[in-house]
């Protein structure tokens, strides 16, 4: 098929070069911020945090998308607002975060995309932020941002991603991941003690292993998804890069399966999904990551389930899910509810109608052991 027969094409390219330029400019706020500056994060109003690199990121993709399709037309649901960077006590953070975003754009043409002809200004950073006040639903096309996801993994200096994601008439169109701390596979497995090699680069971050992170990518209906190095500052690798196919796990025997989970008890209930995990006959401890580099990990076969049941109460946002779930089932994997529904892109900013938690397999076979041993054992947790 020519080029420009591939429907959100355009959609697709911009989106993996702002992903590329937010992985860059979080690499270098987390190496700042693990040195220099813990003034740099802030609690929100639920106690989690929030750091420079998450308004940066905001303000930086949701420029770069403006300029390329149209701020006029351009619908963005993101996760951060403008309120704590307003605050009149907030003055130093917001300069802090003006640099970050100016910094960042000016490398904009080492990517391909246009830098804008004057710095920005904080009126022009603060704008670019509010301006993904979208609440997404049933109608027209919705970009989902979330410029970081896993901030407490980001803040200690371990796995965090960049998610961006296109949402048209209520699907998932385009999923992008940026893992600025998740190697790719190729560059960095032998084929021996694969496991305990994947487990190591999953949760224990050392300083010479952690320089090559990368960008997974897709479009739906594609059955591909694909994933490229970051670009780094030294050149190692110049614009336009090159990229690999990834495709989930063959693995459909339970006791050869790597599940993965939240790191916090407070996202997740731990003991129910050992519950699950013994009555499926896993074997392996779960492998505790932050953030959507879990749905990295099960797209690129580096583990085969992925679960997370929160509290009740919880709701899930789609921004924390859209781009993942999507580079999940085009690269050959399931993505449900607990009771086996798909996910619901469709409902504004909360992932509505979700069925207790999220089951992730890299096979319908291993899928289908969890939403059993989901239905029954519900009765005897206690969510
Ligand atoms: N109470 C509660 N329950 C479940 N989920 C919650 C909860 N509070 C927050 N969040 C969202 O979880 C996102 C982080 O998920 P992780 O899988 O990275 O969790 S963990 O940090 O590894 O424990 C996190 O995303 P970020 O805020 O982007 O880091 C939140 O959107
Ligand atoms: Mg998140
Ligand atoms: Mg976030
Ligand atoms: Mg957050």
């Amino acid at each position: 098929m020519m080029e420009e027969e591939v429907k959100y094409s355009k959609e697709l390219d911009v989106a993996v070069r702002a992903v590329h330029m937010a992985c860059y400019l979080c690499q270098r706020v987390q190496k700042g911020l693990i040195t220099t500056s813990p003034d740099q994060v802030k609690s929100k109003d639920d106690d989690s945090p929030v750091t420079v690199a998450d308004w940066s990121v905001q303000a930086t993709v949701s420029w770069i998308l403006s300029e390329c399709f149209g701020s006029q037309s351009v619908s963005i649901v993101a996760e951060e607002d403008v309120q704590t960077l307003s605050k009149a006590d907030s003055a130093g953070l917001l300069e802090m975060v003006i640099t970050t975003v100016n910094e960042c754009l000016a490398i904009a043409p080492k990517f391909g995309l246009k830098s804008p002809d004057e710095a920005l200004g904080a009126s022009q950073v603060l704008e670019a932020i509010s301006r993904c006040n979208s609440n997404g639903g049933p109608v027209g096309r919705h970009w989902v941002l979330d410029p970081v996801d896993g901030t407490l993994g980001f803040v200690r200096g371990n796995q965090y991603a960049v998610a961006l994601a296109l949402i048209d008439c209520g699907q998932v169109v385009i999923g992008v991941l940026g893992c600025p701390n998740y190697p790719m596979k190729k560059e960095w497995l032998n084929n021996h003690e694969q496991h305990e090699r994947i487990v190591s680069k999953l949760s224990s971050p050392g300083p010479d292993l952690w320089e090559e992170g990368s960008v997974i990518y897709t479009r739906k209906g594609s059955g591909e998804a694909w994933v490229q190095p970051l670009v780094h500052s030294d050149k190692k690798f110049e614009w336009p890069n090159f990229a690999k196919k990834v495709q989930v796990s063959r693995i459909n025997d339970p006791a050869l399966a790597t599940f993965c989970e939240p790191v916090e008890k407070a996202n997740s209930d731990h003991s129910f999904t050992a519950g699950l995990a013994h009555s499926v006959g896993l074997r392996k401890q779960p492998l505790r990551v932050y953030s959507m580099v879990k749905y990295a990990a099960i797209a690129q076969g580096d583990a085969e389930i992925f679960m997370k049941f929160a509290k009740a109460g919880y709701k899930e946002k789609i921004w924390d899910h859209a781009a993942g779930v999507l580079i999940v089932q085009e690269a050959g994997g399931v993505v449900t509810d607990a009771g086996g529904r798909s996910l619901d892109f469709s409902r504004g900013i909360y992932l509505e109608g979700l069925d207790r938690g999220i089951v992730t397999c890299s096979g319908i076979s291993l899928h289908e052991k969890i939403i059993g041993a989901v239905y029954a054992s519900w009765d005897s947790s206690n969510l």
